[in-house]
């Protein structure tokens, strides 16, 4: 782009100077400078200042004089420029510095020349104020309106009208191409007053024509000289005109005609060349605008390839940051690596440091050790010198020593011999003393089997303990089935703190299991209600009290029975007290801890004669684990192995915590909840069912009828014993559900109590347990 303006710049630059040239050849055309001509020789033309100045006088007449010569000084020349620019800088146009015409570029002049041209064509024809700047520059440069400057020795005398076009000042180049007429002189032959010219000698004149002057004379002054003899021609009133002047005005005239025929063809050709100028400038100017249709494409282009390099650059930079972070990453670990590889290189030096100091302390004690050890094999060789010494030393007192033992060993001899004797005394006294032996012997054995017979009575006697143990657990297990396989203990619940004591539904516990239950709403007899159970628990009965009522059902487990026992009643009633307790410390254990801890005891006592094989299984039936939506049984089988016979046992004791015996329609429950607490009713009434037709001794017991009476078949009915803790609560607020919890538990308990009283054995209960227990 840079490029096209810089040729559009230098287009209108050449345009510029063209348009002066054009100017300067129309004004001036002696000089006819071509079109195309340079800035250099423009500068040319115009560097002696000459021209300049003849611009000014062709178009202000007369302002000004140039310093004319054929080899004007350097001084001469600006001079003449400074007069121009002075003429410009009074007409209030921007001039240019004579440097700028010296050298460089020449387009301030350029400019200069066509403001100028501008500003007096603009003022052309009735402009006063150009007129008025005219006469201005005139009277500052001293020059009379004839044009005539006040300079000495230049055109002095009077002017007269017409004479303005005569004072058109001589071309210099035509004094510099003919030295025949100096400068001086054709002025004068073309400055020539009214009728003079007709008195021009025959010798002037055809000097004149024989010359070249006309040639080089300004069109002006030959149209001057033209004019000037028609005046004098029409002062003389058509009088006849001399044959001389006829002859020189068609000289003159036949100058002027060449001269015009010059500048058409003049003009012809310049036509040409701007004719070419303009085609190619037009071409210029399509491939201009290709370039510039190109240009926009290849902007889009560009604009597109740009965006897309901005993408990839964003692309890049976040490359860039991520690379960067990646590298401060690096540079973090580079720089913990270097610190470790520091105190590694550290260590490394102490390490080596610590390793030099030991092996110069090794090589030390190697020295030693060498200095020793040569010592000590000096000192050994020593000792071994002494020692041969020694040995043959010893050798010599050893020979002295056997003959004293010789001597010795006779001595000895002679002892030998009167201990033998001494012995063959103690042998006949040893004798006696066996003898006395054998007697003890003889009644040791007799001792003996004293005691094996004692021992077999023992033996007999631990025989009969397991024929006593097994009836005792047949006797055991009598009580229990006299006592009814199917139990019902109730259990009062005490006022939590904060609750209203004086507000209980329980009016009184009997102690054969007699529970009366008020009305709070009824008065009277109807507002009471009797219920009878095996046992009636009070608010006060400790954890240790309800346990040790069921104890004996949790020996029956061990002595292979099936036994399921578990806590019924609306939630916040205390089953999960009465079957875990409220904390895991040994006075608050439910019945759960007890029955474990007491199996495991009963075993352990059991051990001699029955093994057992203490497993559990803990389960809950719904799917909320908080106990009060839910069944949680804890399951535990017991296999016995009769250490004696090999005969085995087996017994499963379920301890149960059942879900909230809430009615459904009471806890307004509605989605899961309601589904949940649906299957809890059935369950729990499929239980009782199941209870009642086990109770009743129906042949058909509904078992099938809930998962809960699926899980506990094997221990409800047949041999197994089925314990149901009814736990209530004695808050009026929860009167109706005690009532129908009661109900439910009447239900259940009723006909077997029925059954169990009606036993007449029932009566001697007391007295076989009595008796089991005391054994
Ligand atoms: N015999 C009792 N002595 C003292 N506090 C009791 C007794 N029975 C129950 N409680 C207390 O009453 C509250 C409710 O008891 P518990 O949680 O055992 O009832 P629950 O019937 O198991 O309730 P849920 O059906 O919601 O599980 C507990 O704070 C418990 O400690």
């Amino acid at each position: 782009m840079g490029s096209v303006d810089g040729d559009f710049d230098g287009l209108r630059a050449d345009e510029r100077r063209m348009e002066v040239i054009e100017w300067l050849n129309a004004l001036l055309p002696e000089y006819c400078l071509p079109l195309d001509s340079s800035d250099e020789e423009l500068r040319e033309l115009l560097s002696d200042g000459t021209v300049l100045c003849h611009i000014v006088n062709t178009l202000i007449p007369g302002v000004l004089e140039a310093s004319w010569g054929t080899y004007s000084s350097a001084d001469q020349q600006s001079d003449n420029v400074n007069k121009f620019l002075s003429v410009v800088a009074d007409m209030g146009l921007p001039g240019f510095t004579v440097k700028d015409l010296e050298e460089g570029s020449m387009s301030p002049v350029v400019d200069c020349l066509l403001v100028l041209r501008e500003s007096v064509s603009s003022g052309l024809g009735n402009d006063t104020s150009v007129n008025g700047s005219k006469s201005l520059l005139r009277k500052k440069w001293q020059v009379r309106e004839t044009g005539r400057p006040l300079v000495p020795g230049v055109g002095q005398g009077k002017a007269s009208p017409g004479e303005d076009k005569r004072n058109a000042l001589p071309d210099p180049k035509s004094q510099q191409k003919a030295p025949a007429f100096s400068g001086q002189k054709l002025h004068e032959i073309f400055q020539l007053k009214c009728g003079s010219h007709a008195d021009l000698p025959a010798a002037k004149i055809s000097e004149m024509m024989h010359s070249n002057s006309l040639d080089n004379a300004p069109t002006q002054s030959l149209l001057s000289v033209v004019n000037g003899i028609l005046d004098e021609s029409i002062e003389r009133k058509k009088g006849e005109i001399p044959h001389r002047v006829v002859y020189l005005l068609r000289k003159v005239v036949h100058e002027i005609e060449r001269r015009l025929c010059i500048q058409a063809e003049h003009t012809r050709s310049q036509n040409v060349i701007i004719k070419t100028r303009e085609d190619k400038y037009r071409s210029k100017i399509k491939a201009l605008e290709i370039l510039v249709n190109g240009t926009n494409e290849e902007n889009q282009m560009a604009i597109k390839r740009l965006q897309i390099i901005k993408e990839e650059k964003s692309k890049i930079e976040e490359k860039r940051k991520l690379g960067e972070q990646d590298v401060a990453r690096l540079m973090k670990e580079k720089e913990k690596a270097e610190n470790i590889i520091a105190s590694l290189k550290k260590e490394m030096e102490v390490m080596t440091s610590m390793h030099e100091e030991q092996l110069k302390k090794i090589e030390i004690n190697a020295k030693q050790m060498e200095e020793y050890l040569t010592a000590k094999i000096k000192e050994v060789d020593s000792l071994l010198v002494q020692s041969n010494k020694k040995i043959k030393e010893v050798e010599a007192t050893s020979q002295l020593k056997s003959q004293l033992w010789n001597k010795k060993e006779g001595i000895f001899q002679n002892y030998m011999n009167s201990q033998q004797l001494y012995v063959k005394d103690l042998r006949i006294s040893s004798q006696s003393i066996r003898n006395e032996m054998q007697a003890l012997n003889m009644e040791l054995r007799d001792e003996m089997s004293n005691f094996g017979s004692g021992l077999k009575c023992l033996v007999d006697a631990a025989e009969n303990y397991h024929k006593v143990l097994a009836e005792n657990q047949k006797l055991f297990n009598e009580v229990q089935e006299l006592k009814g396989n199917i139990r019902v203990y109730c259990r009062v619940r005490p006022f939590l703190p904060g609750q209203d004591k004086k507000s209980t539904t329980v009016d009184y516990i009997g102690e054969n299991g007699e529970l009366l239950i008020s009305n709070p709403v009824k008065q009277g007899k109807d507002g009471h209600r009797m219920f009878k159970f095996n046992k009636v628990f009070s608010p006060f009965t400790s954890q240790a009290e309800v346990f040790s009522d069921i104890q004996p059902l949790i020996r029956s487990v061990l002595d292979g029975f099936n036994v399921c026992i578990f806590a019924y009643g609306q939630t916040g009633s205390g089953k999960t007290y009465t079957m875990s307790g409220p904390s895991t410390s040994k006075q608050d254990w439910g019945v759960n801890y007890r029955a474990l801890n007491d199996l495991f005891d009963i075993s352990l006592s059991r051990r001699n004669a029955l093994a057992y094989e203490a497993n559990r299984a803990v389960g809950s039936t719904a799917l909320n684990e908080r106990s009060s939506r839910s069944h949680s049984i804890l399951t535990v089988h017991v296999r016995g192995l009769d250490v004696k016979n090999g005969s085995t046992s087996r017994g499963c004791l379920h301890l149960i915590d059942l879900a909230g015996s809430e009615r459904v329609e009471r806890s307004e429950a509605t989605g899961d909840r309601l589904k949940e607490a649906q299957h809890i009713n059935k369950s729990l009434s499929a239980l009782g069912d199941v209870i009642f037709a086990l109770a009743q001794k129906n042949a058909h017991v509904p078992y099938r009828n809930s998962k809960l009476t699926q899980v506990l078949q094997s221990s409800l009915g047949g041999q197994a014993k089925t314990l149901m803790f009814v736990q209530i609560n004695p808050d009026v607020e929860s009167y109706s559900e005690t009532i129908s919890t009661l109900k439910f538990a009447e239900r259940v308990s009723g006909v077997e109590l029925g059954a169990a009283r009606s036993n007449k054995e029932g009566k001697d209960i007391k007295e076989l347990l009595e008796q089991v227990l005391a054994f």
